[in-house]
């Protein structure tokens, strides 16, 4: 596509989601959920399609020698378009939002005033390499209500198109405008110049991903933003601590999957478990490959883990998102320096402080001041489906409307309503 056809499909795209978002707005909850339902049958209908498309994208990565947890990422089995298909089917079962009314009450003049919640309208969303996502931001977007234009990783462009055509199958089989989920027909980045620049189609920008795109967002946005960025994630080892549970937790946290935004980056351990711990997480780490970036204090300690892969962390490294088997290792005097720790280099994401002590528990809650804090739990559960939101259209790492797992209701706002009775302001 040339700079005129692609400047000339972009405001296509936009007209259309914006025509389609006062359809989607009205449309009852009924058609809605029959839409995510039908998607759910098509997703099922179509796995060897769906493969078939996937594999010219996997071919084109692997050829290309990305990474093995990026190639996974990018990967549509069988079971993860069935997850799909359970997914939309769940949120249609998903009790509906939009037109609730909130907090109805009478004042002093007659009139009752209350909120009612509303669609968004069109947002625009800019995502990594990972196909999935496109059916959680369409039948998330379909469930409250809005329009959306998808622009997707360049790696997934042919499984991105053949999902979004299955939406938009569903979309028209139930009635409602196909326009309603969109993609970006191109991998060229100067689309998202365009997206994030026609506030008179688009409401809304939601871009996934890292630094490099957050800086072009906040350079040339003329929309607002949602920003989902980079996860540089924790896992604080306090004293006291059941050390056998924060163990099996911190290697979850690190290596049940390198590449996701909820994986942990640092390591924190008080010092006075830190002889009893680092040993045996540094043996489970070691038997997985992952490399140790240490203090000097934790490679002390570590040294003495048979094959143990250990480096020296530099500051550079408390600031890094590997998603890679890396982690940062550092030694703490206890809660005051892992909670400043966090504060000055995490990405305010998710961090977890892993404790018996209640009060240590409750401070780490109340000052980390990222998106999830968690006590005796994993930071992978930083996710939309196992906070219970059904799906999720990424971790806002933003403070404003939405922050953390963002699902139907952050996709939607609360405007006031006033009921009278030809009530009149004297
Ligand atoms: N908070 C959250 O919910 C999530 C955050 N992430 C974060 O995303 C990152 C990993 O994904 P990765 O794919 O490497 O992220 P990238 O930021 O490289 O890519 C994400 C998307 O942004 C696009 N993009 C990147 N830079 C630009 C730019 N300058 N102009 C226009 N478009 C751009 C990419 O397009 P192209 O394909 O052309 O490169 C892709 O569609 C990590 O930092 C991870 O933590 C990931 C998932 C969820
Ligand atoms: N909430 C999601 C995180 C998704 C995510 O970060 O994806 P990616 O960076 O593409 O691996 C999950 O835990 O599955």
């Amino acid at each position: 596509m040339n700079a005129v056809n692609l400047a000339e499909h972009m405001h296509t795209l936009g007209l259309q989601a914006r025509e389609a978002s006062a359809r989607m707005a009205s449309a009852s909850a009924a058609a809605r959920s029959g839409v995510l339902r039908g998607l759910a049958a098509l997703l099922r209908a179509n796995v060897q399609a769906l493969q078939a498309d996937n594999a010219k994208d996997l071919e084109r990565a692997t050829a290309a020698g990305l990474a093995a947890p990026m190639v996974d990422r990018l990967k549509l089995t069988p079971k993860t378009i069935e997850t799909l298909a359970v997914g939309c089917e769940q949120l249609a079962t998903m009790p509906d939002i939009i037109g609730d009314v909130v907090g109805l009450k009478q004042q002093p003049s007659g009139i009752r005033v209350g909120q009612m919640r509303v669609p968004i309208g069109v947002f625009g969303m800019v995502y990594e390499s990972r196909p999935n996502v496109t059916i959680e931001a369409a039948s998330l977007s379909i469930k409250s209500g809005n329009a959306c234009i998808l622009r997707g990783g360049s790696e997934a462009i042919e499984s991105n198109k053949a999902l979004a055509r299955l939406v938009q199958q569903a979309l028209a089989g139930g009635g409602l405008p196909a326009e309603a989920v969109q993609l970006v027909q191109t991998t060229d980045r100067e689309a998202v110049g365009h997206l994030i620049a026609m506030p008179e189609y688009v409401d809304v920008i939601i871009p996934r991903g890292g630094k490099g795109l957050i800086e072009r967002i906040s350079r040339d946005a003329k929309v607002p933003v949602i920003k989902h960025l980079d996860g540089n994630c924790h896992v604080y080892v306090d004293d006291p601590c059941d050390l056998e549970m924060a163990v099996r937790v911190t290697d979850n946290a690190k290596t049940q999957k390198y590449s996701p935004c909820n994986a942990i980056e640092g390591l924190l351990v008080a010092r006075s478990v830190a002889g009893a711990f680092l040993p045996r997480i540094g043996e489970v780490f070691s038997a997985k490959g992952v490399e140790m970036r240490c203090d000097p204090e934790a490679w002390e300690i570590l040294r003495h883990v048979p094959d143990a892969n250990l480096k020296e962390a530099t500051e550079q490294d408390w600031f890094e998102e590997y998603l890679a088997p890396i982690i940062s290792i550092k030694v703490v005097a206890g809660i005051d320096e892992a909670i400043a720790h966090i504060n000055r280099y995490s990405s305010h994401h998710t961090d977890a402080i892993l404790t018996r002590d209640h009060v240590h528990a409750q401070r780490f809650l109340r000052e980390v001041d990222s998106a999830s804090v968690m006590v005796n739990a994993s930071p992978r559960f930083a996710d939309g489906f196992e906070f219970g939101l059904g799906a999720e259209i990424g971790i806002s790492t933003d403070k404003f409307h939405a922050r953390g797992p963002v699902g139907i209701e952050g996709l939607t706002s609360l405007k006031w309503i006033v009921l009278g009775n030809g009530e009149v302001r004297s």
